[in-house]
């Protein structure tokens, strides 16, 4: 006998991943969306007449995530003014072939779309990085920067938030990680909602608790035009690991995703730990708990043939300092001259944007 909705009278076509309840695509897709529009408001995260950007990389969790957004948007009035914002790494035969896809979903969505580029902010595109770096830690030049830019395209469009796809098992993934690494800090901050909202631009999650495989349903079903290839520059290694340890353990008990979640945002860190404080970068003036910010020393790394620079600990930046290799303080008239001698560097791109 046919499995029925357990919602409806209709016949069930798919268990969800999350709960393990049958139903039928509707309710399905019914059940997906106000999960979604409950942590928007449980968190509160928007307020009318925001205009919020929707970091969009043509994959699967930005373009339901647009989709998800603009129905809810409609469906309850939020009064927000949605953006596509899309940042260009410059990796030919991956990103060129993605941004296509959010191209499509502007018009599908009818949403505006921006695209800001990693050579046009920093003078390098991922291809260059890594025919300079190689592909070893490529990952954490592109992350580095993409951060950033993201928040250098919300910028220059004014917009009062950042949405990005980040999902569940994303977040179970980097609490785990955190906890390999022992790294006290992003523990303590990688299982917030929204980050960023004490100075630079808040940036928010709103499917923090949508298991990913629920997110590739929503898309199959609803057969939403996204792309699904793998960067070409080797998956993060590391998360990678994380990643199949979180998916052995969903497939023994779905529940473990949100658990994991759980247990990150109710982990305290004792008043006696001392934790990085938040700044601004003395160069380009991004938010920063150093001196210079790791984009600034990643570049200035790229610039002077110095890759290794910047990955690691901030405390090798201090070495090369002291072996006058580097300079990393903006009131040394030695570091002004090093730094408009470089070729693309942060401050001269970022002053070609209005920074
Ligand atoms: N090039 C980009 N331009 C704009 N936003 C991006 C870009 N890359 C990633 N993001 C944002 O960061 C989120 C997490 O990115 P990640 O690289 O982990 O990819 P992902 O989990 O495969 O997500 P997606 O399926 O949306 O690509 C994305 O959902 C998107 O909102």
């Amino acid at each position: 006998m046919p499995v029925k909705c357990g919602l409806c009278e209709k016949k069930a076509i798919l268990k969800r991943p999350k709960t393990g309840d049958a139903l039928c695509k509707d309710c399905f897709f019914w059940a997906f969306e106000e999960e979604v529009h409950k942590t928007i408001i449980d968190a509160n995260l928007f307020s009318p007449g925001e205009v919020v950007a929707i970091g969009a990389s043509g994959g699967k969790d930005s373009t339901v995530l647009a989709y998800t957004l603009k129905t809810l948007n409609e469906r309850y009035d939020y009064k927000l003014d949605l953006i596509l914002l899309s940042v260009d790494e410059g990796i030919t035969g991956y990103r060129d072939d993605s941004l296509e896809t959010v191209k499509r979903n502007q018009q599908q969505y009818e949403l505006p779309l921006k695209i800001i580029s990693y050579k046009e902010l920093y003078g390098w595109t991922m291809d260059d990085i890594v025919k300079q770096v190689g592909l070893k830690n490529n990952c954490t030049f592109c992350g580095v920067f993409r951060r950033q830019a993201l928040d250098r395209g919300a910028m220059l469009l004014k917009v009062d938030k950042i949405v990005t796809g980040h999902n569940a098992d994303d977040i179970a993934e980097t609490v785990i990680m955190n906890i390999l690494r022992g790294d006290i800090a992003r523990l303590k901050r990688c299982t917030a909602i929204t980050t960023g909202a004490d100075g630079a631009l808040p940036r928010c999650k709103p499917f923090k608790y949508t298991y990913e495989k629920e997110i590739v349903m929503y898309a199959y079903f609803k057969k939403l035009d996204y792309f699904s290839t793998e960067c070409i520059y080797s998956p993060n290694a590391y998360r990678g690991h994380a990643r199949t340890y979180i998916k052995d353990l969903e497939a023994i008990r779905p529940s473990s995703i949100i658990d994991i979640i759980h247990s990150g945002e109710c982990m305290a860190v004792k008043k006696e730990v001392k934790l990085p404080v938040q700044g601004t970068c003395s160069r380009c003036g991004y938010i920063s708990s150093q001196e210079v910010c790791k984009a600034c020393v990643l570049l200035e790394g790229l610039n002077k043939g110095l890759p290794k620079l910047g990955i690691g600990k901030p405390h090798k930046v201090k070495k090369l300092e002291a072996q006058g290799k580097i300079f990393t303080d903006t009131k040394n008239p030695k570091f002004v001259e090093n730094r408009d001698a470089d070729k693309g560097s942060m401050a001269n791109n970022a002053a070609a944007l209005d920074f």
